[in-house]
């Protein structure tokens, strides 16, 4: 025999209650033996709770009683539970007439929700052709005089229930009523929270079903709730343990008292979807499966109660009245932290018990407040509360370090000694946050990393463009989902917290708005979204001054702009003092060398106690192109220029490099790592710019490049024989001297044979004494450079 049991929402009118009458049916006519237990239907119980509520407080209830009938025989004819009608209005008009009610007269109307599911299921079977039976509980599970909460008494109870079962056998489909019982006086009673899946479990031990099929409205139990981690994924299978834990934790689906009848028998559970009859569901058995974490279950209707004082401390005693006072209140506590110290004690209840709580405290410990032995008793009303079932504490670094990442700093957690559960108490707003990033570091079913672009020009566009190709291979092949959720340019933003499309351009431009870069950090925390990472491939002076906004609100940097590197030294401080502070990570590799692994080198080697005594080469890959072509070829130095900004060499405005400021700037971005507080001024830098061309627009200087060609044509001709012009920076940690100059050099030297947009950097250390250590390769071009900054945000995803 199986046992099928389905809950309110697969009994509520139109597609739940047709699709649970066909499932029985079928099974019928395939001869299967089953016996079926209901929950009220729809939102019954609700309903008949809030009908008594209102009749106790004398107002009327007349409205909610006309539409919960009529909602419940819509379906079969109100005939059928024409006695439950007249009760149910019966029983509301003494509570109305007293003002009251006793725990008695509750049961009897909260009874009333499984009775009607019950007779109409039964009624509409056998308008099908099944041979079903209405079976009413309280006439078979005898329960204690709990009121509200009553315990059955298995020895009667079991032997009813296999009487029942031996008279009604065969073809008959018992319909049985869940929830309910009555005592040895025939007074009906309730079984408490989750009482139909109780009767459900006890009718399964009783009758020694070979499975309980639980229906319900999703196809099983999940790593995490669908509702706040879109990647949580089904659970094939769970053990009776891990099942209690999450019971324990929140998964409503599931509760401790209904799994000890199924344990003992080693009876499996499985969570199937009334709704998708194609979808296996979750098989609950003893066999503990694969190791490792479970789920992560969220209970978010609690608060932290939270007792201090100094005179706690070795005191015997003061946690048993606390739990006394808590226990005699009947107030039940899920989580208790205490310090080593024993000066205070934090414990988690339920919201709806805090003022309960608190008054009762209050009243306790009124004495230790006199003698200030008892300072604080206080509540934290808006946390939440995440359990990781399964989690080994071995192990529960990974989460807790990308929270701490994220900004998260859970309030409290504690962990089961035997068992391997976490439960963290967060900030109920960080919540849907902190679910996530737990969620995609221990399942790595993958890890979200969101992305906002700031400048999508030459370098970003190229940059978005990369990301779009090859984003499906990183989610492949390391489990890391990149989706850029804001693309911004100096004006306008698009936002789309799902990612942006592949077509980004013409999403932007249709939809762009407006933005200030707080928007898109309110936008962002809106949204949880965590894992945050802003790239800056923008050449502003002004966006650099959003770094440490973004970093205080959690955003990691990825920058291929050299100007926060290389304004005023107090900046630079400022920001790395920030970034520490936040545990934030700035990346820059492309600053300078474009995608030349430079900067990591040099931080490696000064990390390691390496001395480096100088720095020399072609830094910049706009002139050394300029200067490669225009030393060989015969053509003039405003041509070349042309030929470098179309190849995307340049600087956005060329003069940046003509006059020698970018390739200063990444001289004192060496420098910088080296740990030398240099700034701009200190630098030598030979300007190549005629004073006439520095001060007008960019416009006009393009129209007038040709200016250039004089004076260059000039300097060629002047060189020894066999020489070429390269323009080098030159930083000597020894000498302090730090210069940018235009030089000529025999064609056969190492800066000689550099070719194309080639940055050449030797270093020379104290290792490195005669032969330097030399990186060379294309040191500008878009592709080169995106593909730094890209570089730069995959090694950022591995330490989120
Ligand atoms: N081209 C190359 O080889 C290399 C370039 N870089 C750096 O890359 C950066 C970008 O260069 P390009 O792409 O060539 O420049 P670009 O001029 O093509 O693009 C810059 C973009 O930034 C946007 N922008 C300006 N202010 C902004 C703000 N406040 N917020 C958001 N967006 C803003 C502009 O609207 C534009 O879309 C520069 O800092 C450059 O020094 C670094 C290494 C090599
Ligand atoms: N304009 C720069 C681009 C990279 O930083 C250069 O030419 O090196």
């Amino acid at each position: 025999m199986k046992i099928l049991k389905f809950g309110g929402k697969s009994l509520a009118n139109g597609k739940g209650i047709e699709t649970t009458i066909q499932i029985i049916k079928e099974k019928a006519i395939r001869q299967e033996r089953i016996a079926v237990v209901l929950s009220a239907r729809g939102n019954a119980t609700d309903e008949l709770l809030e009908m008594l509520e209102k009749a106790a407080r004398k107002e009327t209830y007349r409205e909610e009683l006309t539409a919960f009938k009529a909602y419940q025989s819509q379906i079969a004819t109100s005939a059928d539970c024409l006695e439950e009608f007249t009760t149910l209005e019966n029983l509301l008009q003494g509570v109305s007439l007293l003002g009251d009610y006793s725990e008695k007269i509750k049961d009897q109307i909260m009874s009333l929700g499984e009775i009607i599911a019950a007779k109409l299921v039964t009624n509409l079977l056998q308008k099908e052709g099944v041979n079903a039976h209405f079976t009413d509980t309280r006439s078979l599970i005898i329960t204690d005089n709990v009121f509200g909460n009553a315990r059955p008494l298995d020895l009667i109870s079991r032997k009813n229930i296999i009487n029942h079962f031996k008279s009604y056998n065969g073809t008959t489909v018992n319909i049985v009523t869940g929830f309910i019982g009555s005592n040895q006086n025939n007074e009906t009673t309730t079984l408490g929270r989750n009482g139909s899946n109780y009767t459900a479990a006890l009718l399964a031990n009783f009758l020694d079903a070979e499975e309980l099929q639980n229906y319900t409205h999703v196809d099983g139990i999940f790593t995490a709730n669908p509702d706040l981690v879109a990647d949580a994924k089904k659970i094939e299978a769970l053990s009776f343990n891990e099942a209690n834990e999450l019971a324990n934790f929140g998964a409503h689906i599931l509760h401790a008292k209904t799994i000890v009848p199924l344990i003992e028998k080693n009876i499996p559970l499985r969570i199937l979807n009334t709704f998708n009859s194609s979808d296996g569901g979750t098989i609950i058995t003893q066999k503990t499966t694969a190791k490792g974490i479970k789920s992560i279950s969220v209970l978010d209707n609690v608060v932290l109660v939270n007792l201090e004082g100094r005179g706690l401390l070795g005191r015997v005693g003061v946690d048993a009245r606390i739990f006394k006072t808590l226990s005699e209140n009947d107030i039940n506590v899920s989580i208790i932290s205490q310090g080593s110290s024993e000066r205070g004690i934090g414990l988690v209840i339920n919201a709806s018990e805090a003022s309960k709580a608190i008054v009762s405290l209050e009243r306790e410990f009124e004495n230790d407040f006199y003698t200030k032995d008892v300072n604080k008793i206080s509540i934290i009303d808006d946390v939440a509360v995440i359990s990781i079932v399964g989690q080994d504490l071995s192990e529960f670094h990974k989460p807790y370090n990308a929270l701490i990442k994220n900004q998260i700093v859970p309030i409290l957690f504690n962990n089961t000694v035997s068992g391997k559960n976490v439960s963290l108490v967060v900030k109920k707003s960080q919540l849907h946050k902190a679910v996530n990033v737990i969620h995609g570091q221990i399942f790595g079913v993958s890890k979200k990393i969101n992305i906002a672009v700031f400048g999508k020009g030459l370098v970003g566009g190229t940059l978005l463009d990369q990301i779009v190709k090859s984003k499906i291979a990183i989610l492949d092949k390391n489990n890391i989902k990149l989706n850029v959720f804001a693309i911004a340019d100096s004006q306008h933003v698009y936002l789309n917290k799902n990612g942006t499309a592949d077509n980004w351009q013409d999403t932007f431009s249709k939809e762009k708005v407006a933005y200030t870069v707080q928007q898109i950090i309110d936008y962002s925390k809106i949204h949880h979204l965590e894992n945050l990472i802003a790239v800056d491939t923008t050449a502003s002076k002004k966006f650099i001054h959003d770094y440490i906004p973004l970093v205080k609100n959690g955003f990691d940097l990825v920058s291929a702009n050299k100007v926060a590197n290389t304004i005023e030294y107090s900046f630079y401080q400022e920001l790395r003092l920030e970034l520490k502070k936040h545990q934030k990570n700035y990346l820059y590799e492309t600053n300078v060398g474009a995608g030349l692994p430079l900067i990591d080198t040099i931080r490696l080697l000064h990390k390691s106690g390496e001395s480096i005594k100088k720095i020399r080469g072609v830094f910049s890959g706009s002139l050394s192109y300029l200067f490669n072509t225009f030393s060989v070829e015969d053509i003039p130095f405003s041509t070349v220029l042309k030929q470098a900004e179309e190849k995307g060499f340049t600087e956005p405005d060329a003069r940046e490099d003509l006059s020698g400021n970018d390739v200063a700037r990444k001289l004192l971005i060496l420098a910088r790592e080296l740990d030398l507080k240099h700034e701009l001024s200190d630098i030598s830098i030979q300007n190549l710019l005629p004073a006439h061309l520095q001060t007008i627009s960019l416009q006009q200087f393009k129209e007038n490049i040709s200016d250039l060609d004089e004076t260059f044509k000039h300097i060629k001709a002047n060189q020894q024989e066999n020489n070429v012009l390269r323009y080098v920076g030159d930083l000597d940690t020894e000498t302090k001297i730090l210069e940018v100059k235009l030089i000529s050099v025999s064609s056969n030297s190492a800066l000689g044979q550099i070719k194309g947009s080639d940055s050449i950097f030797e270093i020379y250390t104290e290792a490195y004494k005669e032969q330097p250590l030399v990186i060379q390769g294309a040191g500008a071009g878009a592709a080169v450079t995106a593909r730094g900054v890209f570089g730069d945000i995959l090694r950022l995803t591995e330490k989120l």
